[in-house]
């Protein structure tokens, strides 16, 4: 396994986990938002899930999830990532309630974005700096955008982190030695179309993470 962690995200099939599982992947993520080209239902989700051995953490993607779409996700992940407008206050609710290690995405454009973090260190266990989609986008994640990894260099973040938003094999050394990103995500770079994973491609970017 590298020595920096590696989420590969929005997988579908048992093929690309097994992908995942095989380059190293410290996550395997799975969306359940039913807008995005990676959506999965429950039970299909959980079936991938299983998958994973213990030693990887399993992630489930919401957006602004209630506590019924919660009670029925969470028995089957380790991590639940909330991908929208989550307050503070709510993150903090569901970490309570579900007893789920939770991560929170912080969208970022500019420096200013950055500062949002800080509200919710103490209330999840790490945050994801990851690209922010643009107004009315339907996705508010999983687009392969990145953000100006400049903006982390010399930053010091609130709370464990990671990185996401356009990682792929050919950029994801750079960004790691710009970044110090202890974590690294990755969806849309390991695709060959949206929702399509491409094991070569999976097979790259943890290969790519190893060199690091
Ligand atoms: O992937 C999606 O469709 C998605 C839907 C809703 C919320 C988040 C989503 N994706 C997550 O966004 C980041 C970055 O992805 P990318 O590498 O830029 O494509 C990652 O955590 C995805 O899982």
């Amino acid at each position: 396994m590298s020595r920096i962690a590696i989420k590969i995200c929005g997988l579908s099939t048992p093929e690309t986990v097994e992908a995942a599982l095989k380059g190293g992947a410290s996550h395997v993520g799975f969306v359940h938002f039913a807008k995005s080209p990676r959506h999965l239902e429950i039970d299909r989700l959980a079936a991938l899930a299983r998958r994973a051995p213990d030693h990887v953490g399993r992630v489930a993607v919401l957006v602004q999830p209630d506590d019924a779409l919660l009670a029925a996700i969470a028995p089957h992940v380790d991590i639940v990532q909330l991908h929208g407008d989550e307050t503070p206050e709510r993150a903090a609710a569901i970490r309570a309630r579900f007893g789920r290690t939770l991560w929170k995405a912080i969208p970022v454009k500019t420096r200013a974005d950055l500062a949002a973090g800080s509200a919710y260190a103490g209330a999840v266990d790490m945050l994801l700096y990851d690209a922010k989609t643009p107004k009315g986008a339907d996705l508010p994640g999983g687009m392969g955008l990145r953000f100006d990894w400049d903006l982390l260099a010399g930053f010091r973040p609130p709370a464990p982190w990671g990185l996401s938003g356009g990682l792929d094999a050919d950029n994801v050394a750079e960004a790691i030695r710009i970044t110090g990103a202890p974590l690294v995500d990755v969806s849309s770079g390991v695709e060959s179309a949206p929702g399509i994973k491409d094991v070569d491609k999976i097979a790259a970017f943890c290969n790519a993470v190893s060199t690091c």
